[in-house]
């Protein structure tokens, strides 16, 4: 049996804590799938790639408002596949492997290429993906950083058809002429703009009344409206039983007008992800998880058994388990990558130095990179309200400042919650181009105390730009 000092198992994230704090310690890194993680390989960044793709496809589409007539000639996937996934991604998942196990850096680094599980306190076995005997190892340290999965939903039918998830779809080997979109939340909302801008006629299949029902219900009820006049929405829709035929697969489904079946060439499944803890057999290594499957962490990222979690925040009260860490979506509820970047940086100083430094969830905001793009941070206004907050609520229209005008929008907003005894913004949620960019000033407001007043008239806010958004709702709040 191997002892190591520390043991890494995941290349996502966890791929960033070796630095050259760490070249004196025997390290383990391991990891079952290619290198670099859910991010790198099939997440944010071929995702967003491909929404910047989509973008430039669907502007003929948009452009005769301002009077300008253009058309679309053509979209070549193989061509968009391969700039995205040839020549870019699959190059820096190789380069990232190849420094780990052959680069002199890492001389004390031994990569393990298989599918870990714990086989007893810090003890892990490794089964080789090459079919190899399975090698068991121990460390005084363990950061789990494995990540989640696609939580497939257990519908009559679905294990026996060819259905893709956010893992597979971006590699399709050809556009189909029909796609359904199980789900409502972001990848559905993300992967529904995709396809349907590159030609795909997109059916998008909800169990609620909205999409994106997580987001403020104002921006909610926008996205779905602007939603349902580019794709097919199918709202309060359950799917009984799936099944395969000739052309691609058939969803059986209940819909408000009754029962009914929807058609298409793929079927992509985008109903949430599942911490891979239980793959990971924590239980045997003395783990403890939540009510989701996530690893019981607190606000160091330390292990702990028992305890509570507070508001999406770290687990409060437990036991530490001595010498396990954990960072990114097997632990957070938040599943995102600035996320579990910011968790691995906390895990990486904590091991690193003397003292421990605890991870900042205060103010985590999140984008959705649709059409139009969402983003947000901070409270909904019915979260402000349950919390008892004396509110001011600010809703400003892109259609109300000039470079809204250049733009023609009518559908995107921005809309401001403070808090009328601290003058503090408490949240702020965006619908409309750049949203995502558009947002940053008052994440920074947010997170070092900036007072709306101060905020909006203590600087310049350069005219006429998209930011006057930003300024002309902060002037509307009473704060
Ligand atoms: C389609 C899509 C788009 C996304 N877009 C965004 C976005 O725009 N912005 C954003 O902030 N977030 C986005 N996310 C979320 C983001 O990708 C994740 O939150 C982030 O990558 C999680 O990082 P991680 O290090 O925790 O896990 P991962 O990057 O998933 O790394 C975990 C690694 O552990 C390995 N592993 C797991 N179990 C084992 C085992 N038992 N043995 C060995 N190895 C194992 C896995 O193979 C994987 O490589 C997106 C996710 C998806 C799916
Ligand atoms: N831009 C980004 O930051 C980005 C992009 C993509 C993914 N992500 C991350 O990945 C996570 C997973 O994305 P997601 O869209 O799969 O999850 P999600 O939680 O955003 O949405 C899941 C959707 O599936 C629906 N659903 C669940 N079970 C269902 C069932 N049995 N039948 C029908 N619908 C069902 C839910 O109602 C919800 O609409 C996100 O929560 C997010 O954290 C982030």
């Amino acid at each position: 049996m191997q002892h190591f000092d520390l043991i890494i198992v995941g290349t996502g994230s966890g791929n960033s804590i070796l630095d050259e704090r760490f070249r004196g310690k025997k390290v383990a890194l391991i990891e079952r799938n290619t290198f670099g993680g859910t991010c790198l390989n099939v997440g944010c960044i071929p995702t967003k790639m491909l929404v910047y793709t989509a973008d430039v496809a669907a502007t003929p589409g948009h452009s005769s408002r301002l009077g300008v007539d253009a058309t679309l000639d053509a979209v070549r996937w193989s061509d968009i596949r391969e700039r995205i996934f040839a020549d870019r991604i699959d190059q820096i998942a190789a380069g990232g492997r190849d420094y780990r196990i052959s680069h002199e850096d890492n001389a004390n680094v031994t990569v393990f290429e298989g599918d870990a599980r714990f086989t007893g306190p810090r003890q892990l076995a490794v089964a080789p993906n090459d079919g190899g005997a399975p090698a068991t190892i121990t460390a005084d340290e363990v950061v789990l950083a494995a990540g989640s999965r696609p939580a497939i939903p257990d519908i009559e039918g679905l294990a026996g058809v060819d259905f893709h998830t956010s893992d597979t779809v971006m590699r399709l080997e050809e556009l189909p002429a029909t796609m359904t979109i199980l789900g409502s939340g972001f990848i559905a909302a993300e992967f529904a703009h995709v396809f349907s801008s590159l030609g795909v006629a997109v059916t998008l299949v909800a169990r609620s009344g909205a999409l994106l029902r997580a987001q403020d219900a104002d921006v909610s009820e926008r996205f779905t409206e602007v939603a349902r006049a580019s794709w097919d929405v199918r709202l309060n829709t359950s799917t009984r039983r799936v099944e395969q035929h000739d052309d691609g697969v058939r969803l059986h489904v209940e819909a408000p007008d009754g029962p009914g079946v929807i058609e298409s060439e793929v079927l992509l499944v985008a109903t949430g992800r599942t911490p891979n803890t239980d793959q990971l057999d924590v239980a045997a290594g003395g783990l403890e998880t939540d009510e989701a499957g996530l690893l019981k962490v607190d606000e160091y990222q330390r292990a702990v058994v028992g305890g509570t979690r507070g508001e999406k925040g770290a687990v409060a009260g437990g036991a530490v388990v001595p010498g396990v860490w954990a960072l990114g979506d097997i632990c957070s509820p938040y599943q995102l990558k600035h996320v579990a970047n910011h968790e691995q940086r906390v895990v990486q100083h904590n091991l690193a130095e003397p003292e421990l430094v605890t991870a900042d969830h205060r103010f985590v905001p999140h984008a959705v990179f649709s059409s139009p793009q969402v983003a947000s941070v901070g409270l909904t206004e019915v979260e402000a309200v349950e919390r008892g907050l004396d509110i001011s609520v600010a809703r400003q229209d892109y259609g109300g400042v000039a470079y809204g005008w250049a733009m023609e929008d009518s559908t995107g907003f921005a809309k401001l919650i403070a808090d009328r005894n601290t003058g503090l913004l408490v949240g702020a949620h965006i619908i409309g181009p750049q949203a995502s960019s558009l947002i940053q000033p008052l994440i920074q407001a947010m997170h070092f105390g900036q007072p709306v007043a101060n905020l909006a008239r203590g600087q310049y806010w350069i005219h006429p730009s998209l930011p006057e958004l930003i300024e002309n709702a902060l002037l509307q709040l009473d704060a």
